[in-house]
């Protein structure tokens, strides 16, 4: 296998070397992977990040988890492991027997790490991510040496909408790999999917189809859910397949259309077909058995107002503010053009999650998305973290080299978190990169790169470009697309955000409510951690409740929690927000300081309590105007 990558790093095609294997290990050339790459230059989350990521997920991980436990109990002792992993092919969940579980945690087949195929070369999950089909790669097929003892059989978990959720993947010596796990990896995703696929559209009509009478009710019926006037708003596999749908037809297709019947015909005799089978004969001959299925519980849903996109990640993320929503907007339409985005907004605001529903939504979503945080990165290293260099070049350096943090985003997304901290040397050797598209590792050879281009910044740039601090020339290559991110006390969508964050809090058990009064309180605070302190607030005050509690009160939130809310009564807060923005980052100060002389100067414990971090905790001071600290001297800040 190995000579089929020839010193000129051109792929022979050889036959038994299939399209899929040709282009996944092409790309992994082009993307300046070496079959001897080191372990260490793959990304792996840290516990901190796992858990955020295994949050944003936690709809895909809480129905998987059944189905891969029932998997397991049907392969047990057969020396595998199976593995579940997001959409950036970052492992969240591993179930496994365990004399090869730590054989395969060796090769980093664990939670944490990242087998996206720019990390870790041709691999199941990364290549069935960016395929968005399912894979076999057996032995000496893996692009990295280090990985052909394995064999892996994967298959891409979609949403109802056809975005792209993860993979579930079973592993195990490429030696005694049976090619039923093929068959046995792609039936548990279909399980899983129809699972998300029936919660998801609880409340939505149903229509259950099959060519064959005897499918109706199994694993392989196509089921589409559907709107009242026949719209469809989402598929399971095998309706996909079975009618050609594609993710741009949800919530705009009509049934009609989708299945040559007159849905409304089909309604019409609704009275008698819905839960019995009934018969249709397609424009093409063919015959088609459907059954209707009307829920029970709660009104259907209405059709979307105006479907003019698929539900995908940035969708989600448009809960009904008119900022938020035009900025989406206007995001959706570059998603596939070469504009890099600019986002801004203050800490906590949603920038991160934001940036990564722009990748999960775009064309490069089976891509990498690598993100940087320019503040965190000491000075003396950021050259080498970001444009990597090659073996040897400085001392201290990796024996093998590093490929650089802008490489790895090679054929997905680069997100330059803080852009605004980046130092000025550093800012004159991106603008290169971004201009010419070629990066240079230190002491290496100039390498062409194609990545999608999103920053974020809670500075004023333009206030730092005055003072020198940012290049303009910089400024204008990276707002392509300047966005705003409101402030959460500027947002019109906060109860939808609550029920949002408590729904995903909640898993699969019942979502708790916000009660009145606390709700009153929460319109007129100033929230100076945003969004992230509105969740991690939620996310506590849920857990103290009893589990037969259906509703969040002021007794539920931590005495500190209660101390600020009520420290701005609602007229006070009217009064400072028709002062305007000055006034209220005024209010947001106090809060700031206040918090840190209730924490005795204890700066961790005070970020803590306002759902910020201590580095911007540190910003934030930094900014404060001298006059605005009423006794400096009771000020007094402990590390
Ligand atoms: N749309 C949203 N819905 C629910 N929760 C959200 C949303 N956006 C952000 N959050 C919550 O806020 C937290 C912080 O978001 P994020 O890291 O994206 O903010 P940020 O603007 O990048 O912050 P910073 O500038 O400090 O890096 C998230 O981890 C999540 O808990």
């Amino acid at each position: 296998m190995r000579n089929r990558l020839s010193e000129r790093g051109e792929i022979a095609t050889m036959p038994g070397f299939s399209p899929v294997l040709a282009r996944s290990w092409q790309r992994c050339v082009s993307a300046g992977l070496s079959p001897e790459r080191p372990r260490n230059e793959a990304r792996h989350l840290d516990d901190r990040e796992l858990g955020e990521a295994m949050e944003r997920q936690s709809g895909l991980t809480a129905r998987a988890r059944p189905i891969i436990e029932y998997l397991h109990s049907q392969i047990r002792d057969s020396g595998c492991i199976i593995l579940l992993s997001d959409q950036n092919g970052f492992l969240l969940d591993a179930v496994g027997d365990p004399g090869f579980s730590d054989r395969a945690a060796q090769v980093a087949l664990r939670p944490g790490a990242c087998w996206a195929e720019n990390d870790r070369g041709t691999n199941a999950v990364g290549t069935a991510l960016i395929e968005a089909a399912p894979v076999v790669i057996h032995g000496p097929e893996h692009f990295l040496e280090r990985n052909g003892f394995l064999a892996c059989a994967a298959a891409p978990l979609a949403a109802s909408d056809g975005s792209l959720l993860g993979v579930l993947d079973i592993s195990c010596d490429y030696r005694i790999y049976h090619p039923h796990t093929f068959g046995l990896v792609r039936a548990a995703a279909q399980m899983i999917e129809n699972r998300m696929f029936e919660i998801s559209h609880v409340r939505d009509i149903k229509l259950r189809f099959h060519a064959s009478a005897q499918a109706l009710g199994t694993v392989v019926e196509g089921v589409l859910a559907i709107t009242p006037d026949g719209r469809i708003l989402g598929a399971n596999r095998p309706a996909v397949e079975l009618l050609g749908l594609r993710p741009a037809d949800m919530g705009r297709k009509s049934v009609n259309d989708a299945i040559d019947c007159r849905f409304g015909d089909l309604l019409a005799r609704d009275c008698r077909p819905i839960g019995e089978v009934a018969e249709i004969r397609r424009r093409d001959g063919g015959r088609l058995y459907l059954r209707l299925e009307v829920p029970r519980i709660g009104p259907p849903r209405r059709a979307p107002p105006s479907p003019a996109w698929p539900a995908d990640a940035l969708a989600a993320l448009d809960t009904g503010d008119a900022q938020m929503t035009r900025a989406i907007g206007q995001l959706r339409r570059v998603l596939d053009k070469p504009i890099p985005i600019l986002l801004r907004g203050e800490t906590g605001v949603g920038k991160d999650v934001l940036a990564r529903a722009i990748h999960d939504s775009g064309p490069r979503r089976g891509g990498a998305f690598v993100a940087v945080n320019c503040a965190a990165l000491p000075e003396n290293l950021i050259e080498a973290e970001l444009f990597g260099y090659a073996p040897g070049a400085f001392t201290g350096a990796r024996r093998e080299g590093s490929t650089g943090r802008i490489r790895e985003a090679q054929g997905g997304t680069l997100f330059l978190d803080e852009i605004g901290d980046m130092p000025l040397s550093m800012q004159t050797r991106l603008l290169r990169v971004l201009e010419e598209r070629i990066v240079t590792p230190l002491a290496g050879r100039p390498v062409p790169v194609d990545f999608a281009l999103i920053s974020a910044t809670n500075r004023d740039l333009k206030a730092d470009i005055a003072q020198g601090r940012f290049r303009s020339d910089l400024f204008y290559r990276l707002n392509g697309l300047g966005v705003s991110i409101p402030p959460l006390r500027h947002r019109s969508d906060l109860d939808a955000l609550i029920t949002r964050i408590l729904a995903q809090d909640a898993g699969q058990g019942p979502t708790r409510i916000v009660s009145d009064a606390l709700l009153d309180a929460f319109r007129t605070y100033a929230w100076p951690g945003n969004l992230r302190q509105l969740s991690s607030l939620l996310r506590i005050a849920n857990s103290m409740c009893d589990p037969e509690e259906t509703e969040i009160g002021w007794q539920h939130l931590p005495d500190e929690a209660v101390a600020e809310l009520r420290s701005l009564p609602a007229s006070q807060a009217g009064s400072k927000d028709s002062g305007g923005a000055a006034s209220l980052r005024d209010h947001s100060d106090q809060i700031i300081l206040r918090t840190i002389e209730a924490s005795n100067g204890n700066m961790s414990a005070a970020a803590r309590r306002l759902g910020i971090s201590r580095n911007t905790l540190y910003r934030r001071i930094a900014a404060i105007p001298a006059a605005s600290v009423a006794e400096p001297n009771s000020l007094k800040i402990k590390s």
